[in-house]
């Protein structure tokens, strides 16, 4: 059948209307024809009719195979529109149909500093590292990247090399690796404990691609260290922390810096002199230690190593963060907690913060500034704000992961 692309859904794929409704085709843009087949609810192009004039050629030879990427097809500023319009439909949804959403913060090509990989080990023994392809477990080997800074995709090609000879990894593991300030940190995961051999592999590689540390874990598992050769250290504005092993950072630093500038706008322009901020699911700080330059922080994450990590850091820095481990899901702040906080800022999981969102619209915290990384969670989260009468201030879209549908928002609302 003949269909039209109308626009380009929540996953990015383009969206027709067929006569059972909605569906949806890979890399297809809006105002395109195309002939194609019908599965379910996805059709497959077997023509195109007429192309879009903002189709652009794909930068990576990896696209669209590659699941870290859905966009790349896609020119630039559309492409922006698009992300800075799902927040705007978001919190449109959430009862804010005249939110002012700025226009969408951009971040460079290979400039993510945490990527998460895949591991498999072929039949011939030869080990396999990258993304998975887009709804499969299938591994795409990654000889290429135009979205991870070049330092990390230049470490996989030796770091398969060694791992072929890892005697831990049977068949299946992944691989976490920060670009921390003091050099690669890399988590690695697998399906078999290491040997000493293993160990010794590894502080080899170690050595020679100047990796300060090399930590092992089995799937799910604590992480220990498996080849320390120096100090770990990452800057968070300008405090030295000491990541954990597969810790979570911002995608990237542009990002991360646009994330703190918008938060920053976001806070009232004068908090009283005695004022707090709560930092809620703060990770290792990297919002806390630029917001106590405004007023002294609580923060409160649940990982215990994030928090003693951050406690230290502040510490040394002389900041007034307090880190405090607290299961938010569990417990969230609730009632007469929030009230010495004149503004709270919540950074939760892609799943959201919804019983902690009702909290602080029911307990009226005057400013809460929300960074969210789902607009479907966000759009369900606002809506308790929304009804207890705060409006959105402002509202910036960051995309902190290029090319894909993922959107990152920094939403500050006020009453
Ligand atoms: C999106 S990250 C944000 C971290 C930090 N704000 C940053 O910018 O680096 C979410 C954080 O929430 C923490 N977290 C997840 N579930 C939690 C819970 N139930 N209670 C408290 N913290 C939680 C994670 O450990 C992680 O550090």
């Amino acid at each position: 059948m003949e269909l039209l692309i109308e626009s380009v859904g929540a996953a990015g794929d383009g969206v027709a209307q067929a006569a059972g409704g909605p569906v949806f085709l890979s890399q297809a843009l809006p105002g395109e024809r195309v002939r194609a087949r019908l599965s379910g609810k996805r059709a497959e192009v077997d023509a195109w009719l007429a192309e879009s004039p903002e189709r652009v050629a794909p930068p990576c030879r990896h696209f669209p195979a590659c699941g870290g990427c859905v966009l790349q097809h896609w020119a630039p500023e559309p492409y922006a529109e698009w992300k800075r319009g799902r927040l705007a439909e978001a919190l449109s949804r959430a009862g804010f149909p005249d939110a002012p959403v700025a226009p969408m913060v951009t971040t460079p090509r290979n400039s993510r500093q945490r990527a998460d990989l895949g591991l498999e080990r072929l039949p011939d023994g030869k080990v396999q590292i990258g993304f998975h392809q887009r709804g499969t477990t299938a591994l795409v080997p990654m000889q290429e990247c135009h979205v991870l800074q070049p330092g990390l995709v230049a470490l996989l090609g030796p770091l398969a090399e060694a791992l072929r000879h890892i005697e831990g990894l049977r068949r299946l593991g992944s691989a976490v690796i920060n670009m921390l300030t003091s050099g690669p940190d890399i988590l690695l995961r697998t399906d078999a404990p290491l040997s000493m051999p293993d160990r010794r592999l590894l502080a080899a590689f170690a050595t020679a691609q100047r990796i300060p540390r090399i930590a092992w874990g089995g799937k799910g598992g604590p992480a220990e260290v498996a080849a320390q050769l120096g100090p770990v250290r990452h800057l968070l504005s300008g405090a030295e922390v000491v990541p954990a092993p597969g810790a979570f950072l911002q995608a990237s630093s542009e990002g991360e810096a646009a994330i703190i500038a918008a938060l920053l706008e976001g806070l009232p322009r004068k908090l009283p002199g005695r004022a707090a901020i709560a930092d809620l699911y703060a990770g290792l700080g990297t919002l806390s230690l630029p917001l106590s330059a405004r007023a002294r922080v609580t923060a409160f994450e649940a990982v215990p190593e994030a928090v003693a990590a951050l406690g230290t850091a502040a510490g040394k820095a002389g900041l007034r963060v307090k880190a405090v481990r607290r299961d938010l899901d569990r417990q969230p702040l609730a009632g007469p907690e929030l009230r010495e906080f004149a503004a709270v800022v919540l950074d939760p999981p892609y799943a959201g913060a919804a019983e902690q969102t009702a909290l602080l619209a029911r307990a009226g915290v005057p400013t809460i500034l929300y960074v969210s990384c789902n607009p479907v969670a966000l759009a369900r989260d606002a809506k308790p704000l929304q009804a207890a009468g705060y409006r959105v201030t402002t509202a910036v879209p960051v995309d902190q992961f290029l090319w894909s549908p993922h959107l990152e928002a920094v939403v500050a609302f006020t009453r």
